[in-house]
């Protein structure tokens, strides 16, 4: 990323754009899957990773004024730094937005999800989310152990 103060939603590429293969992100324990976001209920494909990974509770949130719950505050939130105990497991149904993780180097990288994409951030991994200027993206929050935090997380 860059380092300018600008809107947070903007890509924030540097000049000249420098793009990070996969493996980098596999590197920092990062893992990432496309898959098929028309389906999901149905897909065989997100079946089997939830099996091999015990992912067994989700909830779908829509992050957008009309449907979050103290969506400003939320938002804010989101791009604080931050991290959790256990994975970040995030898929995105519809929309998109941006999740920054740090390299080696202690500098962010910026990943854009898209519809389609799922991501695993490891449990421990500072970070922050930010839409991006489409304003809007419904993912689905998945977790191996229903975490008391998620009824927190999505009622206050
Ligand atoms: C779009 S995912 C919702 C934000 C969230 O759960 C989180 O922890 C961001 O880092
Ligand atoms: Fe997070």
């Amino acid at each position: 990323m860059d380092d300018s103060e600008e809107d947070q939603r903007l890509p924030h590429h540097r000049e000249p754009k420098e793009f990070i293969p996969l493996d980098k992100l596999s590197e920092l324990g990062i893992l990432s899957w496309r898959l098929n976001a028309d389906d999901w209920e149905n897909d065989e494909n997100l079946k089997k990773i939830r099996e091999a990974r015990g992912y067994s509770y989700m909830d779908i949130c829509d992050v957008c004024p009309e449907k979050l719950p103290n969506y400003e505050a939320k938002i804010k939130n989101f791009f604080e730094e931050h991290l959790h105990t256990d994975e970040e497991i995030r898929y995105c149904l519809e929309g998109s937005g941006y999740f920054d993780v740090r390299d080696q180097n202690d500098k962010w990288i910026r990943i854009a999800v898209k519809k389609g994409g799922m991501i695993v951030l490891p449990a421990g991994m500072y970070h922050r989310f930010t839409l991006d200027t489409d304003n809007y993206i419904k993912v689905s929050l998945t977790f191996s152990l229903f975490p008391l935090w998620v009824l927190v997380f999505l009622t206050v």
